[in-house]
């Protein structure tokens, strides 16, 4: 997260850090108890290597009440477009249901098929690069971003007519998402609307704003993947 800060622990429980060996690769989000959405490029980021999920965490390190590692049962995402940012959707079964509490919770995604409106204050969190020196941050980070138009965004000096209906374009002027972020929501008045993807994976320059994957626009393989 570039341009954020700190957030109050645990106002965020259904924030997730996927891990391989301990090390933060992505961002998710508790959807339901046994399930996590991320972004399916954090399969890519982690080599398919076996990764873990940890729920309930501030501080990516220090001992806290209800931080918990779960396994893996399984994966799936909508596509197989790896070098797009097309369907960057992935749906993570955990190995067992997750012990809600005060700092593990679910967060509800957006399920009407309709544009968030230009301007919209929306926000996204995360454990990524807070600046493009590459400093991770210990402790959760979040910033507050407004939406860009689809229309603005695939202008020739933004994305150039790649933001299709299932993507969503956010401010990159400055406070943006970053490497590490990838998988996190975007949450627009308290609904998860979107999952930040890297797109061109530059971070804060405002001529590529921030990419993310519109949740409303898989709702149908969403439930068929839960039921
Ligand atoms: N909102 C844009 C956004 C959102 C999420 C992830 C990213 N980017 C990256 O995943 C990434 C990947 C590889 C090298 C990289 N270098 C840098 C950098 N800024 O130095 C980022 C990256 C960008």
């Amino acid at each position: 997260i570039l341009g954020g800060r700190e957030t109050t622990p645990h106002l965020k429980p259904y924030m997730a850090s996927l891990q391989v060996h301990g090390k933060h690769i992505c961002g998710g989000f508790l959807i339901a108890e046994q399930w996590v959405m991320s972004a399916a490029h954090c399969l890519e980021d982690m080599d398919n290597a076996t990764f873990h999920v940890l729920l309930g965490a501030h501080s990516l390190k220090e001992h806290e009440p209800h931080k918990h590692l779960y396994g893996v049962l399984g994966t799936s995402s909508p596509g197989s477009s790896h070098d797009t940012n097309h369907d960057d959707l992935l749906l993570i079964q955990l190995e067992e249901r997750a012990h809600l509490n005060q700092d593990v919770q679910v967060l509800a995604f957006q399920r009407v098929d309709q544009d968030v409106p230009a301007g919209t204050k929306c926000e996204v969190a995360g454990w990524g690069i807070t600046s493009n020196t590459g400093r991770h941050p210990d402790k959760l980070q979040a910033v507050e971003l407004p939406i860009i138009s689809r229309e603005v965004c695939n202008r020739r000096i933004h994305h150039d007519n790649e933001i299709t209906e299932k993507m969503l374009c956010a401010d990159s002027r400055k406070k943006d998402s970053c490497k590490g972020d990838s998988g996190g929501p975007l949450v627009c008045h308290g609904v998860a609307e979107g999952v930040v993807t890297s797109g061109s994976r530059v971070c804060g320059n405002w001529k590529k704003p921030g990419i993310y994957t519109r949740i409303s626009a898989y709702v149908g393989w969403i439930d068929s993947i839960l039921a």
